[in-house]
C-alpha cells in the first residue's frame, strides 16, 4: 500500500503521462510546450488524479454504517448567493458523501431547502441588517448564540467548506471568523471558497499555520492573495514556485488554484491537474469543487489514519481527486450538452464519471 501510494503521488514519468502531454500540445498550442518545460524544470509534474481517486475512494460495504462514508458541512448562503451552497452540498452527496449540512442565513435557508430534500439546513447565520439596532452586548450575545449552535453540531463532521455564497457583510464574516477558531480547536479539516478566502485574505491568522486549511481560489481570489501575502503580482512565467512560496509562507496550508490546470501545493510539493475538462466557464464550477475537495479529504484521511506509516498529505490528496473527478464530469456533461452545459449539468455527471474510473462493484 505505502509503496502504491508514493508512486501516485511522486514524480510520474510513464508513457501515458507522455501521451496526454502531446494531446494537450495539440490542443492548446505552443502555450503548453512551455507549461511542460516548466514543468520539468521545477520537478512539478502532473499527478495521476485517476489513480488518486481509485485509491481515495472507499469501497461500498454493507458492514458500514450511515455517516462513515463522510459528514460535510458548508457554511455559506445569504440573500444574494443559495446556488452556491446548494452546488457545494450536493456535489459532496453525489460523489458519496452520506451526509450534507448547510449553515445559511435566515433568508437563504428555506430557498435552499426547496432545491434538495436531501441536504441538511440550518437557517443561523446574522446578517448586519438584524442587528442594525443592537447594542455592542446584543451583537456579541447573539454572535455567541450562532457560534453556541454551530459548536452543537461540529464534532460530527469530516470537514467543512467555508465560504460558497456566503456574501461579504462583515456583521455575518465576523461570526464566521469565530467559526473557524472553533474548528481549529477541534482539529478540523477545512476547505475555505468564495467569500470565505475574501475573509481569510483580510485576516490571514484565521488559517496561518493550519495545516487542515485548504484554499481553493479562483483567478480573482489568488490574485488578492498573492497581493496581500505575498505583495506581488502573480507571477504567470513561474507559477508553481510562486505558489509554493505562497503556501510556505502561510505555514504549509494547502492551496488548490484553479485555472485552465489546477495547480496544488502546500509549500513542498507543488502538483497539476490538466485532465481536459470542458470549455464552458459558467458559475458554479468552483462550487462543486469545493464540495469535493471535502469529500475526498475526509476519504483520504481515513484511509491514512488506518496506515500509520502513511506519511502523505490527506489534503494534496484529496485536491487531486476532486480537481480530477470535476474535469471528467465536465468533460461528460459537455459532450452531452455543449454551450447549454450548466453546473447542475455537470452535477449530475459526477456518478458516471467516478464509476468510470472506480466502478461501485
Ligand atoms: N449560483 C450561485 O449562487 C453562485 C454564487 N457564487 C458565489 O459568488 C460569490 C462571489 O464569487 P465570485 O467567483 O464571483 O468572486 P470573484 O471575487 O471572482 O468576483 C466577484 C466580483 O467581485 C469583484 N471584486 C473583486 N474584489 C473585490 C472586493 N475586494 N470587494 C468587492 N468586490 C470585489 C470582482 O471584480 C468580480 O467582478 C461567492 O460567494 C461565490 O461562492 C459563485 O460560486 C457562482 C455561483
Ligand atoms: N481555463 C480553464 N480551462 C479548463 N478548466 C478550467 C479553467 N478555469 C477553471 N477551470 C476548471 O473549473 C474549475 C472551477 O474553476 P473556476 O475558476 O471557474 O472557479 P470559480 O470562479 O471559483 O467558480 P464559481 O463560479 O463556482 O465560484 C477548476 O477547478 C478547473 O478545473
Ligand atoms: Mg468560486
Amino acid at each position: 500500500m505505502l509503496g502504491r501510494l508514493n508512486s501516485l503521488i511522486q514524480f510520474r514519468h510513464s508513457p501515458s503521462f507522455s501521451s496526454k502531454v502531446l494531446r494537450r500540445q495539440q490542443f492548446f498550442g505552443t502555450k503548453t510546450l512551455c507549461f511542460v518545460g516548466q514543468d520539468q524544470m521545477s520537478s512539478t509534474l502532473e499527478a495521476d488524479a485517476e489513480s488518486v481517486l481509485r485509491l481515495v475512494t472507499p469501497s461500498l460495504d454493507l458492514k458500514r454504517h450511515k455517516g462513515q462514508a463522510g459528514k460535510i458541512a458548508v457554511i455559506g448562503g445569504c440573500r444574494e448567493y443559495t446556488g452556491a451552497p446548494y452546488f457545494a452540498a450536493i456535489s459532496a452527496l453525489k460523489i458519496g458523501a452520506d451526509l450534507s449540512h448547510v449553515f445559511c442565513t435566515k433568508d437563504a435557508a428555506p430557498v435552499i431547502k426547496s432545491y434538495s430534500p436531501e441536504l441538511i439546513v440550518h437557517p443561523l447565520l446574522e446578517e448586519s441588517y438584524t442587528v442594525s439596532n443592537f447594542s455592542e452586548e446584543e451583537r456579541r450575545k447573539l454572535q455567541e448564540k450562532v457560534v453556541g449552535e454551530v459548536d452543537k453540531w461540529i464534532e460530527r463532521f469530516d470537514c467543512l467548506v467555508i465560504g460558497p455564497g456566503l456574501g461579504r457583510d462583515p456583521f455575518l464574516l465576523e461570526c464566521v471568523s469565530k467559526i473557524m477558531l472553533l474548528a481549529r480547536k477541534f482539529n478540523l479539516p477545512f476547505v475555505v471558497d468564495g467569500d470565505g478566502l475574501f475573509l481569510v485574505t483580510n485576516s490571514i491568522d484565521l488559517v496561518n499555520s493550519y495545516p487542515l486549511a485548504v484554499l481553493t481560489p479562483n483567478v480573482n481570489e489568488y490574485k488578492r492573495l498573492v497581493l496581500k501575502v505575498l505583495n506581488c503580482e502573480v507571477d504567470e512565467e513561474n507559477p508553481e514556485d510562486q505558489l509554493r512560496s505562497l503556501a510556505k509562507v502561510l505555514g504549509g496550508v494547502t492551496i488548490l488554484k484553479k485555472g485552465r490546470s489546477d495547480l496544488i501545493s502546500n509549500g513542498e510539493i507543488v502538483k497539476s491537474v490538466s485532465i481536459y475538462g470542458s470549455p464552458r466557464r459558467c458559475g458554479g464550477q468552483g462550487d462543486i469543487l469545493s464540495g469535493s475537495v471535502a469529500v475526498f479529504l475526509s476519504w483520504a484521511q481515513q484511509l491514512i489514519s488506518g496506515h500509520e506509516s502513511l506519511s502523505e498529505n490527506p489534503a494534496i490528496l484529496g485536491c487531486i481527486a476532486a480537481s480530477g473527478l470535476l474535469r471528467k464530469a465536465a468533460s461528460l456533461a459537455f459532450t452531452k450538452h455543449k454551450r447549454s452545459t450548466l453546473t447542475s449539468d455537470i452535477i449530475a455527471c459526477l456518478g458516471e464519471s467516478l464509476e468510470g474510473i472506480c466502478p461501485a462493484s
